[in-house]
């Protein structure tokens, strides 16, 4: 199986202080991979580090092959990622940012517009798209935040806490979005979360860490035994 996100002995120490330690992952292409831990854990320090945000103290990323932090620009072109908020200039429509947007990837007027419609139909925001973002619920700047990372034909999409805040509907439109892309676009998914149900529902694999360090790593239904097959529970006794 084609290994799209690779990581070696990823370290990040500040000041002497690691916040991530010799992070070993190995996400085929096509899988939707969880990324679970408490507060402080380390979710978003590694998703840093992933999307060259973060240079590593010690080890090393590599996105289809290439390493991030060497060949930072061929690494990233495989690569849409929403790391914390994404920031919208709240006065645009969600069109207009689109397209302001596709111009950084080199597109022609026409093919940033024909870009744009698709991405908003695929998130299902076409019928909005002309209207000021500052008028969307949390739910649709989130998916305005997915079709933004989708303009650049991702083949792997990185999403650090992306139901936060999301209502169930919400959360049920996020999930859809996220396999449709999975399985009609074939995109490798990393979803960091604290809803395990909603991880539980869509990933093929699970990472848990715990202050910087992996205590798990691997396909879900390897996690479970036959008495315990709930992710809470088994999260909770890893942590006490
Ligand atoms: N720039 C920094 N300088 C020093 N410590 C930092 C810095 N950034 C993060 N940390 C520390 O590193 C640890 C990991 O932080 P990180 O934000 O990666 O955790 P997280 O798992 O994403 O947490 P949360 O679930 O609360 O978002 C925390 O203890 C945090 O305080």
């Amino acid at each position: 199986m084609e290994k799209i996100i690779e990581t070696k002995n990823l370290t990040k120490k500040i000041k002497g202080k690691p916040l991530v330690e010799e992070i070993n992952l190995s996400i085929a292409k096509g899988e939707i991979c969880g990324l679970i831990g408490p507060n402080g854990a380390g979710k978003t320090t590694i998703m840093k580090l992933l999307t060259g945000l973060l240079i590593p103290t010690s080890g090393e990323v590599k996105l289809n092959q290439w390493n991030v932090h060497k060949q930072r620009k061929e690494a990233m072109r495989s690569v849409g990622a929403i790391i914390e908020s994404p920031i919208f200039f709240e006065f645009m429509t969600g069109r207009g940012m689109l397209l302001n947007l596709a111009r950084l990837h080199g597109l022609n007027k026409q093919e940033r517009q024909e870009k744009v419609a698709e991405a908003l139909t695929i998130v299902g925001l076409d019928g909005r798209g002309d209207e000021k973002i500052r008028t969307y619920s949390l739910g649709m700047k989130q998916r305005l935040g997915i079709a933004q990372a989708l303009l650049g034909n991702p083949e792997i999409v990185i999403l650090d806490e992306p139901a936060n805040g999301l209502d169930p509907m919400g959360m049920r439109e996020l999930r859809e979005l996220i396999l449709q892309l999975n399985k009609e676009k074939n995109i490798t998914f990393l979803i960091s979360s604290h809803l395990l149900d909603e991880l539980q529902k869509i990933c093929s694999t699970l990472v848990i860490i715990k202050q910087g360090n992996v205590l798990f790593y691997g396909k879900q239904e390897e996690i479970y035994d036959k008495a315990e097959n709930n992710l809470e529970d088994i999260f909770i006794g890893m942590m006490t």
